[in-house]
């Protein structure tokens, strides 16, 4: 494959192994994520790989987190510490393990799933509540303020950073039901 890896259409393969551009370690892992593949084995900034592998709950749970969380298992195999280069670069790596699988919950709708992800941790800090009212105009819910009054009240005084990818889940479901005209309240 030749050229600018975020412009060419990605080449069937089964195996991926790279020492990848930190600066666009976003942009390619979230398209390598939607990318039929067995297994990667990737090398990224250390802060980086911490944050595809983190837990519910801490700094660096976030949109990459639950993408990766459901597109793949992700693992950090190795630490390398920026010594291990020479000449020495500024900041240390780590070697991700990446096996594609299906997801391990269900979504009613991948692209709806996908986008209230970015909409809700656009606004990490803020209760789902808010962050679902303030980004409606990314996820097109009709009349929102009534649809979040109904939907459970312990996961719309959270925010989402502390939501599991599963409850985040349940939530945009609910909400993709209702936005298309298949109420499940009643
Ligand atoms: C960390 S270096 C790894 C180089 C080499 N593979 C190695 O392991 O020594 C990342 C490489 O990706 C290239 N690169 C940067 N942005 C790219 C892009 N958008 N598409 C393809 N390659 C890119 C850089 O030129 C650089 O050679």
């Amino acid at each position: 494959m030749a050229g600018d890896a975020l412009n060419v259409d990605f080449p069937g393969f089964d195996k991926v192994v790279s020492n990848l551009p930190y600066s666009i370690s976003s942009e390619i892992t979230f398209k390598l994520l939607r990318h039929k593949f067995k297994l990667g084995i990737l090398m990224y900034q250390y802060e980086f790989a911490a944050r595809m592998v983190s837990p519910p709950g801490r700094k660096d749970y976030s949109r990459l987190t639950v993408d990766t969380y459901y597109f793949a298992d992700a693992s950090i195999i190795m630490k390398v510490p920026k010594g291990a280069f020479q000449p020495a670069p500024e900041v240390d790596s780590a070697v991700v393990k990446l096996v594609p699988r299906p997801s391990p919950f269900e979504v009613r709708d991948e692209a709806f799933f996908l986008e209230f992800v970015v909409a809700v941790f656009s606004q990490r800090r803020k209760k789902l509540r808010n962050s679902i009212l303030n980004t409606n105009s990314m996820l097109k819910i009709p009349d929102i303020k009534e649809v979040v009054n109904q939907l459970p009240e312990d996961f719309m005084n959270k925010r989402a950073e502390n939501l599991t990818p599963e409850e985040l889940a349940s939530v945009a479901n609910m909400l993709f039901d209702l936005k298309s005209d298949k109420p499940w309240l009643k």
